[in-house]
């Protein structure tokens, strides 16, 4: 294959030179342009943009195109035969000459002076800026002719000097060929490698994502994803600490709520450390999969200032060894939380938690559940047919045996076939008539919630209010407060909820069948559809078969959009 080269001649009498020397050039496909300095450089990125492999240029040029291109520039050497010509050329000329330049002119040229004791001064410069002082001050000096590269030749002229142009030979050309030739070759070597790779990643590798130190993303392959399934992944940098474990795995959900598994492992190499990410979907098992609701693991805001909770939780600190769990509590308690708790606490946050359905458990193989899922939680176990209740608790054992801790949730304590036997820890959950000291930051942290999350104004209530709060009796729980703190938020257009606002709302709760008011309807459809849940289930005391049946789905759907 040939090898597609420019040559970009920073001064017009070079391109003749150049159109002879290709004539004798087999491997290069090869094009000649003139442009110096920001010209070359306008030439060389379009060159690059139509698919040139390698450029080649001269001097100040070609620094300024390696700067700008991501191709290789090959620089056309001053040769010591290009300096010997100059020389010759000036030797007869019988007034004060200079040589002027970059290193990689004078250094060459003081070789050459100082072996044939010719008498010429050298000056070097280092920046291209410094040339027409260094030049003013020369002439000024007596200094006649100068010798150089473009751009001292362009401002000796303008200074009214001799300027002589070092111009570059044949032989610095088809060095300039050959050397093209070597990188192009070597560059196609390492594209091949990286292609070769790059296929290699196609078949055996997932979908991957690797980022830089910076956390910028280097490369990215996506096989079941339509592109990255999270805009950015959460960048600790420790993951690129030595002493940093080298590969981890946590969990994240991507734009529709689905969890997702990544992996990080750290790569060393000589030029810094990478982390590659291969992110994969967590399993649901398909017949269920609408009713197994699976949490990544973030620890759940507990609100316990009472000693009821207190209790609960020290409770579950001391049995965190066991690996079945039954919770018994009312509606709305803090089931659902207490279980998300004992799974943070026992697996450190590591690992996910599927809620489901007492009897979508039966319809549940051990292996359809994915090995990233740690702990089920098992609802409305006291709503299940004692028959099926006892082929459940015999499927159980399989469960347990894939590592997976089993938490049972139930609303009251019932003999249940197996409940009583030993290494199964029962957790009562209270009621919150049991614990009204957590009323006021409940209060708190809800109207928090609503004000973060949907924009609501009100962000307190007045003492006098939450007085009324502590008298009410909560048969539906936080659930309950819950739903009465949105119905506030929604009335409420100032910053406090006063008294006379919760009486109203507490009072409507005494009516046998309370209406669902307009205000209920503000608010995104699922949030207008999980409040006239909230507002079936509490006119039908907490009961979730009859509001089902009332609302005509079924059970296992009005439990997911409640907890959704
Ligand atoms: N101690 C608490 N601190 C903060 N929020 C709480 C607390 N207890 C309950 N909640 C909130 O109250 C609501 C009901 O809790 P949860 O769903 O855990 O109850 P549950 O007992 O599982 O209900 P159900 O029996 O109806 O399924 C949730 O929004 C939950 O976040």
């Amino acid at each position: 294959m040939r090898i597609k080269a420019l040559f970009i001649a920073p001064y017009a009498a070079m391109e003749n030179l150049i159109e002879t020397c290709r004539a004798e050039e087999k491997d290069l496909d090869l094009q000649i342009r003139v442009g110096n300095l920001q010209e070359g450089v306008a030439i060389a990125k379009q060159a690059e943009a139509e698919g040139v492999d390698v450029i080649i240029s001269r001097g100040g040029t070609a620094k300024l195109i390696g700067e700008a291109v991501d191709i290789p520039v090959v620089d056309v050497h001053v040769s010591g035969y290009d300096m010997l010509r100059v020389l010759t050329l000036a030797n007869d000329f019988p007034r004060k000459k200079a040589i002027v330049g970059f290193p990689a002119i004078t250094l060459g040229a003081k070789a050459i002076i100082d072996l044939l004791e010719i008498p010429i001064d050298i000056f070097t410069i280092h920046d291209e800026d410094e040339t027409e002082s260094l030049l003013r001050k020369l002439k000024e000096e007596g200094y006649q002719l100068i010798m150089g590269d473009v751009v001292t030749f362009e401002t000796a002229s303008r200074l009214g000097l001799v300027g002589i142009l070092i111009q570059s030979g044949r032989e610095a050309i088809f060095d300039a060929f050959q050397e093209a030739k070597t990188v192009s070759r070597w560059m196609m070597k390492n594209r091949q490698e990286i292609e070769r790779l790059k296929a290699v990643l196609q078949v055996t590798a997932g979908d991957v994502m690797v980022l830089a130190e910076n956390g910028q993303v280097v490369y990215e392959q996506w096989k079941h994803f339509d592109s990255r399934p999270v805009p950015h992944v959460g960048l600790d940098h420790h993951a690129f600490r030595e002493t940093a474990a080298v590969r981890e795995t946590s969990h994240a959900s991507d734009a529709e709520g689905r969890p997702l598994k990544i992996v990080k492992t750290r790569v060393a190499v000589e030029n810094g450390a990478y982390l590659v990410c291969e992110f994969s979907r967590v399993h649901m098992n398909s017949p269920a999969e609408a009713v197994l609701q699976v949490k990544t693991g973030t620890p759940p805001l507990i609100i316990h200032q009472s000693e009821a909770m207190d209790a609960c939780l020290s409770m579950i600190d001391r049995c965190l060894s066991a690996s079945r769990f039954v919770l018994i509590g009312p509606r709305g308690a803090g089931k659902e939380l207490i279980a998300r708790y004992i799974h943070n606490r026992k697996f450190s946050g590591e690992g996910l938690l599927a809620s489901v359905q007492a009897a979508d458990m039966l319809a549940l193989e051990p292996d359809e559940v994915d090995a990233e899922i740690k702990t089920l939680h098992i609802h409305a176990l006291d709503m299940m047919d004692s028959s099926l209740r006892a082929e459940l608790w015999r499927r159980m054992d399989a469960f347990q045996g894939k590592g997976i801790t089993l938490i049972f949730s139930m609303v009251e304590e019932q003999h249940l076939w197996g409940a009583y036997e030993d290494g199964i820890v029962r957790i009562h959950v209270p009621a919150l008539a049991e614990r009204k000291e957590d009323i006021r930051e409940l209060v708190t942290s809800f109207l928090l919630y609503f004000n973060q999350t949907q924009g609501t104004s009100a962000i307190k209530m007045t003492d006098k209010g939450l007085a009324l709060l502590m008298d009410y009796s909560w048969p539906g729980n936080v659930s309950e407060l819950r739903a009465l703190l949105q119905e506030a938020v929604l009335l409420e257009k100032g910053y406090v909820i006063e008294h006379a606002l919760v009486e109203q709302l507490l009072q409507r709760k005494g009516e046998a069948a309370g209406t669902i008011s307009g205000e209920l309807l503000n608010g995104t459809l699922e949030q207008i559809e999980k409040a006239i849940i909230e507002k079936v289930l509490e006119q039908e005391g907490f009961n979730q078969t009859k509001a089902a049946k009332r609302l005509n789905i079924n059970r296992s759907t009005l439990w997911r959009k409640l907890k959704d």
